[in-house]
């Protein structure tokens, strides 16, 4: 019997805009994005999402956390319901779903390290008619890795040029590289703070969830004092395996540092400096000889960010993904779509040398739609 070839990736990122759904075909072994679309979240879920990831304390009592992973999961299966509607897809015809989950809490340091993503894979079994795999971080973590980033794999097989450095960069909540050297090693980790930070001072100050073309930063101008300031946080120099998230980059890091007579547009600006600076230190310390760079996520779309980080990569070309024929807004939605497939021919899904794990892992657990038995 041929190998069912569809699937659905689904993730919801740390900068929480909504929930990317892929409709995936593969070819063989390369994934082709056949639809795509960002489901929006209600604003009070998203709102509660927001609050709870970025809480210091993580206070949260049991009933709110039960119900949160719940609506999590409801929203997931909406999300999948519309993309096979828009595609003109029955749930029939998918092999099975890859659900990244919502990430609330990412602490994988420590002598219990834990990485928590929720969204209950059950109910969107159960409300999709579709098998889900799900929790893809945990066993990476279990065996002392990072359990995360998990894109470079994938990046590596889709980007990567023999002979040639190549670097590709994710502009989510949190930006992450992966480097796929001339030689075909391949390294990935997460450099810092990207749209989680931007978001997050701009929605202080007006109503909108982003800055959109990075405007408001565009009017202020870059405080040199406050962005060497922050550049002195030791994540950045920290060597690899790292991951970071929310919990760490959020306003509170950034209240730690002087920001009397910085106007908001100035701290704007130095935030998105930042992003630019921490990424284009990060590429020229770990892929000296690096050629291309390709640009993905959200972040794209925020042309100052784009401008800021070509200038600090002097001589290296900088395009987004879509000129290598990968949509950049789904590249992690396929990935999920591709890990599910990994999981389901038993293949391994995590790299060690990126997340420090102890050996190749098989990433997810099988979550089976209501009449397959297995
Ligand atoms: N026109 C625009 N101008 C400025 N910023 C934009 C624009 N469009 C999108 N963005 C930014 O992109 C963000 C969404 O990015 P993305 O979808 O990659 O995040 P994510 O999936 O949560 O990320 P990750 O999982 O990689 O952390 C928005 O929150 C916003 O900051
Ligand atoms: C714990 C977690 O959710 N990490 C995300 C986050 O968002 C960007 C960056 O930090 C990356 O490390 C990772 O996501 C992508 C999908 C990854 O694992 O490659």
């Amino acid at each position: 019997m041929a190998e069912a070839t569809l699937f659905v990736g689904l993730i919801s990122g740390t900068s929480v805009d909504g929930i990317d759904a892929a409709l995936v075909r593969f070819d063989g072994e390369i994934p082709r994005l056949l639809s795509g679309l960002t489901h929006p979240w209600p604003e009070p879920l998203r709102q509660r999402i927001l609050e709870l990831s970025q809480r210091a304390d993580g206070l949260v009592g049991l009933d709110d956390y039960g119900q949160l992973d719940v609506a999590i999961g409801q929203s997931f299966a909406a999300a999948t319901q519309a993309l096979l509607k828009q595609a003109g897809i029955s749930a029939s015809a998918v092999r099975a779903i890859g659900s990244h989950g919502q990430t609330m809490r990412h602490r994988p340091q420590g002598p219990q390290p834990f990485t928590l993503q929720i969204g209950d894979p059950a109910v969107i079994a159960e409300t999709c008619d579709i098998d889900v795999v799900a929790d893809f971080r945990r066993a990476d973590v279990a065996a002392g890795g990072q359990g995360a980033p998990l894109l470079p794999i994938l990046h590596a097989r889709l980007l990567g040029r023999s002979g040639c450095t190549t670097v590709v960069a994710n502009l989510g909540g949190i930006a992450n590289i992966t480097i796929i050297h001339a030689d075909g090693r391949v390294q990935g980790f997460d450099t810092g703070p990207a749209n989680g930070l931007l978001d997050a001072w701009f929605h202080r100050h007006h109503p909108g969830h982003y800055d959109h073309d990075g405007l408001f930063a565009a009017s202020g101008r870059v405080r040199q004092d406050l962005l060497q300031d922050m550049l002195q946080d030791p994540y950045f120099a920290a060597p690899p395996p790292k991951s970071t998230g929310r919990e760490y980059f959020q306003l509170a890091w950034l209240e730690r540092h002087t920001l009397t007579g910085c106007s908001a547009e100035d701290i704007q600006a130095s935030l998105l400096e930042l992003t630019a600076r921490s990424l284009g230190d990060a590429i020229r310390a770990h892929a000296p000889a690096a050629e291309q760079v390709w640009l993905c996520g959200g972040g794209i779309h925020n042309p100052l960010l784009v401008q800021r980080i070509a200038a600090c990569l002097p001589g290296i070309s900088v395009d987004t993904t879509a000129a290598a024929g990968i949509d950049p807004d789904y590249i992690e939605a396929i990935a999920f779509a591709w890990l599910a497939r990994q999981r389901l021919l038993g293949r391994p899904g995590n790299l060690p040398q990126v997340t420090g794990a102890r050996g190749l892992r098989q990433l997810g657990a099988i979550y089976p739609r209501p009449d397959h038995f297995i």
